[in-house]
């Protein structure tokens, strides 16, 4: 029996040996892991949504989405990309004057102008993966969003979309007590900079409801840059159609046509007091362009359906 056991003790300290010996191998592996699973999401973007308590790859990494593929009116895209690249170059400053190392945007404005689809191409762009929450679900409590925010994903941007849902919840329960099991402002404002912010930080929030958000936002270090992403406007609709017939429109006789359907249409004409401007999105022209492929006098024939038409009652 005792030499059973000796054998057996023997044994086992050969493998603990072995393995120390070998204690490389594993590194190795661990390293190489790593640079397949870098190399699997090389030139892709990784957008993390919340499940239960934790951070987990939304579908399968999407390709990068190119900056140039996001339109948005002139200027717009460089100011932000600018801010962010200079943020990024600068972190010796902020640690050097021991200010959290954080930068908060507010994106604002209708839907299907392109909010998303930037954060995702600027992302892309700086080769950070998306960590998106969306605080008008039920279930993403103050809690879970101060406890989520302490364990996010290496190189993330955290994307907060509908941020107006957080004043709307601080409403309801300052009438009735209760938040429906939603973020409150406090719950809000606590995850941009309390305890849970973390040190280190790129946060971007979203809403079609500007005017129901609080000025206590607009801090530094909670949103440092407040942009609106509007309707189309006539650059954007020009820009859009090259993207789309630029090769078969070389001299552009046919954008001008159908920016001239555009004007007659009323779409970017001032608006006139009393009378509402007609406006559209550019969720709606892509929409139009995709719908007409390779067929520039279809686009412009059907130019008309980017009006948006009221929805009649049923009788
Ligand atoms: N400015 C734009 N440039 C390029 N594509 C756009 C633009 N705006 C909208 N799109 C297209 O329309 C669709 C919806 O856009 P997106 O989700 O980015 O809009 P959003 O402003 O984030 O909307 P919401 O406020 O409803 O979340 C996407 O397929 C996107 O590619």
């Amino acid at each position: 029996m005792s030499q059973y056991v000796l054998l057996n003790s023997l044994t086992l300290a050969s493998v603990y040996l072995w393995l120390w010996w070998h204690r490389h191998i594993f590194e190795d592996i661990f390293t190489e892991a790593r640079g397949l699973a870098l190399q699997a999401n090389e030139g892709k973007t990784v957008v993390y949504s919340v499940r239960n308590f934790d951070w987990v790859p939304l579908g399968v990494p999407r390709r990068k989405r190119p900056l140039a593929s996001v339109v948005l009116d002139e200027g717009v895209k460089e100011n932000i990309v600018n801010d962010a690249r200079d943020f990024l170059a600068r972190r010796q400053w902020y640690v050097d004057r021991g200010i959290p190392y954080r930068r908060g945007y507010l994106l604002y404005g209708p839907p299907g102008s392109g909010k998303s689809s930037f954060i995702q191409a600027l992302a892309g762009e700086l080769d950070y993966s998306v960590a998106m929450i969306n605080l008008s679900e039920i279930g993403v409590t103050d809690d879970k969003l101060a406890f989520l925010l302490t364990k996010l994903p290496e190189r993330s941007i955290v994307l907060l979309e509908d941020a107006d849902s957080a004043f709307v919840n601080r409403k309801r329960r300052d009438a009735d007590g209760y938040s429906g099991g939603t973020v409150t402002f406090s719950g809000l404002l606590n995850a941009l900079d309390g305890l849970s912010a973390g040190e280190e930080r790129i946060a971007f929030l979203t809403t079609n409801h500007i005017e129901l958000l609080d000025p206590a936002l607009i801090r530094p270090g909670r949103v440092d840059m407040m942009v609106r992403i509007g309707e189309a406007t006539r650059y954007q609709a020009a820009q859009m159609w090259d993207r789309f017939y630029g090769d078969v429109d070389q001299d552009g006789v046919n954008r001008e046509r159908f920016l001239v359907r555009l004007d007659e249409l009323g779409l970017f004409r001032e608006a006139i007091e009393g009378v509402a401007p007609v406006r559209t999105s550019t969720a709606a022209i892509q929409g139009l362009f995709l719908f007409n492929k390779n067929d520039m006098e279809g686009a412009i024939n059907m130019a008309e359906g980017l009006i948006p038409q009221k929805l009649e009652p049923e009788p």
